[in-house]
């Protein structure tokens, strides 16, 4: 499979809901209008900020349709189909091959964990056997799966199982092993940078791509950052790299960038509601405080494309 690469900044959106906690399919064509317009290269569905562990498979189909409706060529659905097991996850894939979605993503078993990539290797191959037709990334993100063998030794084993396997969506801080990722087989891999935090980390080492929650409310900057290092202009690129980390530290603060982020969504127009068990979502006064730290960093200046 002749895979491109992704360039530029892909969101994680949040899965808008309802005050009863049902998902809210209402706001989605607004919200990737919204993308679209801060330069957004298209979503990532359903992972770790869609809150996609915390739906059913049918809910997860539903989103990944209504999505659907709004691809273009440069607006990509990459569908996140990872689950706890082969068989569910494979049922979603099949689902985003017919739907016609980009790619899909699947992080690595949660539960039973795999402790040597072989074992890991099998999963994926299952997953991304389902649907062959589209691109496959594997989904690493070991500070919330738990999943934390080596990259490389992945990439090289699964590489000749995986006809399809077009990389990793690296959400993780080890930037040897992702230079080493990138490095590999002549830089054949799509090696997808997933810290917003770390992006110009990211950028110094060839990421091209990168996919993170914070692009769904803050592109400009980061766009921004993306320039200045094409630029560059190092400084500027450190500056607004800065201003991100300033903002994220708080999101933090306030039970995280998920529970955060998605709370902060209604302040920049797209009201995506609460989220689901186990997160805590804020409490009215913890809300108040929080935008009131926002506000305090110059947050709606800095995220105004005219300020920049
Ligand atoms: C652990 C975590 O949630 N990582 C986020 C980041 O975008 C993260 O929210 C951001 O870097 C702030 O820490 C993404 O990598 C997750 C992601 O891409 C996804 O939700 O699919």
């Amino acid at each position: 499979m002749k895979l491109k690469k992704i360039n530029g900044l892909i969101a994680a959106p949040f899965t808008p809901m309802n005050e009863d906690g049902s998902i809210n399919l209402t706001v989605i064509e607004k919200y990737a209008e919204k993308l679209k317009k801060d330069g957004l290269k298209g979503v990532f569905i359903c992972g770790t900020t869609g809150e996609g562990m915390l739906l059913t498979n049918s809910e997860r189909k539903t989103i990944t349709k209504k999505w659907l409706e709004q691809q273009t060529d440069d607006f990509k659905i990459i569908v996140h189909v990872g689950t706890t097991s082969a068989k569910q996850s494979g049922e979603l894939a099949i689902h985003a091959q017919k739907s016609g979605a980009y790619a899909i993503g699947s992080m690595g078993p949660v539960f039973l964990k795999p402790t040597q990539t072989e074992e890991l290797v099998d999963f994926c191959a299952e997953v991304a056997g389902a649907a062959p037709d589209l691109p496959f990334y594997y989904y690493h993100i070991p500070s919330v799966s738990g999943v934390t063998l080596s990259m490389v030794e992945f990439l090289q084993k699964a590489a000749p199982v995986i006809p399809n396997l077009a990389g990793i969506k690296f959400t993780h801080n080890n930037f040897m092993e992702m230079q080493q990722c990138l490095q590999l087989d002549d830089g054949k891999w799509d090696i997808l940078s997933g810290f917003d935090e770390m992006l110009l980390a990211g950028l110094a080492f060839g990421a091209k791509g990168t996919v993170g929650s914070t692009y769904n409310f803050m592109a400009p900057l980061y766009n921004q950052i993306i320039n200045a290092f094409k630029n560059k202009n190092l400084a500027e690129a450190r500056a607004m790299q800065n201003k991100t980390v300033q903002i994220i530290n708080i999101l933090l603060k306030y039970n995280g960038a998920v529970v955060a982020g998605k709370a902060l969504m209604k302040s920049v127009g797209i009201d995506c509601g609460k989220c689901r068990v186990p997160l805590r979502n804020m409490t009215e006064i913890e809300y108040n405080n929080f935008i009131n730290e926002i506000k305090s960093v110059g947050f709606y200046n800095l995220i105004n494309p005219t300020n920049l």
